[in-house]
């Protein structure tokens, strides 16, 4: 059986760097604190690269790919064709993903972790397919527990084979605010009915019906408690290869941008691992999705945007990325009260 060696990840804490770093963003032309979030992004970005001058080299946008067995239990509005079918579309330059990558100046790599469905090899795509999908997680564990660790083990081996130092992670697949919510739910004990939303738009006969379906998932993995078991009972493999990416990331130093709900699930399954994963993650947003705000306080985290917005796909984490670089320009750019010679009048 094949094991996943959970890789080592750095502590970013560095009392005398902060200091120096929280210095120099002090004496930047500007009142004490003005600039905000902005300035405790600095600061992290400063600690993750263990420099004073932080700079953002080739980012890349991953979105992460599979199919779930739960789907076909009615829990999402849409049919699992539309996993492989937006994953053409992710490929064609026509998702949301793609647009507001474009944007940022991101290019976009799709990986498929499990989608139910052969995709023709092509530039722009990572062929990774643990299976056709995860089992139905009503019936007995999403993936096997080889399956499971083959997924983390192939999402770490894509992050190292890959260039720059920061990594932007998204995902696609119908079904997965259900494992996303499940995980929630057992890694942070947060209620099953309060983990669990409406994902790409049940209405109310459908938010109950999926609620009523997860409450039994997780009673009937009662004793999937540690994370890996969890991960494989619950699934999914986008979500067990994010978290191999996300640890690896880790190890590198390399700085992560966290899309929404189900890539924050996956992050609480790494950090569970690694607690020190924390420190790498920007998280993008927070989101519509019901349990999005209880997974960010489980994770102690703030998020970046708040916009409303429950896609997915790494849409959020492209939108935030010009907030990276302007905390990123702020450091390395803005004049200092000294150098502009303005009166500094804070003490
Ligand atoms: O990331 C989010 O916050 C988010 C919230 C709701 C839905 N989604 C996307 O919608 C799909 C999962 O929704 P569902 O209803 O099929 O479980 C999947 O492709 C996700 O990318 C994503
Ligand atoms: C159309 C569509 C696009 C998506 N992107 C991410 N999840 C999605 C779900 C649907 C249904």
């Amino acid at each position: 059986m094949s094991i996943f060696q959970v890789p080592a990840v750095p502590a970013t804490a560095d009392a005398e760097l902060a200091a120096r770093l929280q210095q120099r963003i002090d004496r930047k032309t500007k009142p004490l604190g003005a600039l905000g979030r902005i300035e405790s992004l600095a600061l992290q970005l400063g600690l993750v690269q263990r420099t004073e001058a932080p700079v953002l080299q080739q980012p890349q946008m991953l979105v992460f790919a599979g199919d779930h067995g739960l789907a076909r239990r009615g829990v999402s509005a849409y049919p699992q064709d539309v996993t492989w079918q937006m994953v053409e579309n992710m490929l064609a330059g026509g998702a949301a993903v793609n647009v507001f990558s474009r944007l940022a100046g991101l290019g976009v790599t799709v990986v498929d972790a499990g989608v139910a469905h052969d995709l023709a090899p092509r530039p722009g795509l990572l062929l990774r397919k643990v299976a056709p999908g995860t089992a139905d997680a009503s019936e007995g564990p999403a993936m096997s527990a080889a399956q499971c660790a083959q997924a983390l083990a192939a999402g770490a081996e894509v992050l190292r084979g890959l260039p720059g130092n920061a990594v932007l992670l998204g995902e696609m697949g119908i079904g997965n605010t259900s494992s996303a919510a499940l995980l929630l739910a057992r890694l942070a004990g947060v209620p099953i009915e309060a983990a669990v939303g409406r994902g790409t738009g049940l209405d109310d006969d459908g938010l109950a019906r999926k609620r009523a379906l997860l409450a039994q998932v997780l009673a009937r993995h009662a004793d999937a408690q540690q994370p890996l078991d969890a991960l494989a009972a619950l699934g999914g493999f986008e979500i067990a290869m994010l978290a191999g990416a996300m640890l690896q990331a880790a190890h590198e130093r390399r700085l992560i941008v966290v899309d929404g709900f189900i890539c924050a699930a996956a992050a609480l399954v790494a950090c569970r691992l690694q607690p020190a994963v924390r420190d790498y993650c920007v998280f993008a947003h927070l989101g519509g999705e019901a349990g999005h705000a209880a997974l960010l306080q489980a994770l102690g985290v703030q998020p970046l945007l708040q916009l409303d917005m429950r896609l997915g796909e790494g849409s959020a984490a492209a939108l935030a990325w010009p907030l990276l670089q302007a905390a990123v320009a702020m450091l390395r750019e803005m004049a200092s009260f000294e150098s502009a010679g303005v009166s500094d009048s804070g003490g």
